[in-house]
């Protein structure tokens, strides 16, 4: 795995009380000639303090599902509870009010922050929105700031272009945590960031979740990043989740196909050249997915009943769900 960060905390997520429950959440968008339902059918939990990473190709679904928790737009159908509160269907006001404990940090920095505003008006807009007073407000930010590694007295006249993308991400990671949110939704925090940044910001992110015991849902197309920093992982496919596991069996021991290739395509996980499972083709249109196993057409192992039968996501091993007829068993723990 290639981006080195902090080890895991040791979050039991077997026991502990989800913070979020995602039962049965579909999107769908409105597109010419009828809808596209980019995520179907999707069900899963996050305890307080955990992680739990969302992987696949882009274009599975990753950033609809964590728009739909986050309710922009709200699901069209489904439930998400935060902390026992359920979200889908609250009035606009109590939505907006329970939205501030949940937060969402962008792909790209730059043009997520305002390049008009200061960073210290940046970093206080939340607090200036929910009332909070000015000079309080400014103590928060200085500490956030803090948090962040950033001093206010360096950066706090600056406006996002003067400083660097890895800065930026800091920037809004600080103006994402003022609020002190229960739920961190990070959609591909880092893939905009130079590499040998990108260690340093899932470090923080990481050191953030231990001091503020926050869960996040971190969304990546990059195995490994999510790997390194997810107590547990789900993989998507076409608007599915495949596979849902405890990070480490993921990846040592894959029990489905769609997560088998996308380990093939780490080249840090390869045992040798020519071994696994080259994904072929292109992820069908979730416009027109196909029956059955939306995989089985780029599946090397597909039969009959793939074309059929839709794989329900059930339990194979303790921890280790997973949506497919024929799981491969533990016969590649020697590549990982
Ligand atoms: N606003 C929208 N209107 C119509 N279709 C959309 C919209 N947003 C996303 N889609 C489609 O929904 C599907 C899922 O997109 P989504 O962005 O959620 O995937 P992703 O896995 O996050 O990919 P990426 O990493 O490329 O963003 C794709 O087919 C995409 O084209």
């Amino acid at each position: 795995m290639s981006t080195a960060v902090a080890p895991m905390s040791d979050v039991d997520t077997t026991s502990a009380k989800p913070l979020l429950t995602v039962d049965n959440l579909v999107l769908r968008y409105p597109v010419r000639g009828g809808y596209l339902e980019a995520v179907s059918d999707v069900s899963f939990q996050v305890a307080r303090g955990e992680t739990l990473g969302l992987v696949g190709e882009s274009g599975c679904g990753k950033s609809s599902t964590g728009r739909a928790v986050m309710h922009l737009p709200p699901p069209t159908s489904g439930n998400v509870t935060l902390g026992g509160q359920r979200l889908t269907g609250l009035p606009r006001n109590e939505l907006r009010a329970a939205r501030r404990r949940m937060q969402l940090i962008f792909q790209d920095p730059v043009s997520a922050l305002n390049p008009r505003r200061r960073v210290r008006d940046i970093v206080a807009e939340g607090l200036t929105i929910a009332g909070v007073a000015r000079e309080a407000a400014q103590e928060k930010v200085t500490e956030m700031l803090r948090l962040v590694g950033m001093d206010i007295d360096i950066v706090g006249e600056r406006r996002p272009h003067q400083l660097s993308g890895g800065q930026c991400q800091r920037v809004a990671i600080a103006r994402a945590l003022v609020l002190q949110p229960e739920l961190l939704v990070c959609d591909e925090p880092v893939a905009s960031l130079d590499v040998s940044i990108q260690g340093q910001v899932l470090n923080l992110l990481e050191d953030m979740r231990t001091e503020l015991g926050l869960s996040m849902l971190f969304i990546s197309h990059d195995l490994s990043v999510v790997h390194n920093i997810s107590d547990r992982i789900a993989v998507m496919y076409l608007g599915k989740l495949v596979e849902m596991a405890p990070s480490d069996t993921v990846t040592r021991k894959p029990a489905h196909p769609y997560t088998r290739a996308l380990l093939d395509a780490v080249p840090s996980h390869r045992d040798t050249e020519d071994h696994g499972t080259t994904l072929r083709g292109e992820i069908p249109s979730p416009m027109n997915p196909p029956s059955g196993c939306r995989f089985r057409t780029r599946c090397p192992i597909a039969q009959d009943k793939c074309a059929t039968v839709v794989p329900e996501l059930r339990e194979i091993a303790p921890g280790q769900r997973v949506a497919c007829h024929f799981p491969l068993h533990g016969d590649h723990d020697a590549a990982a």
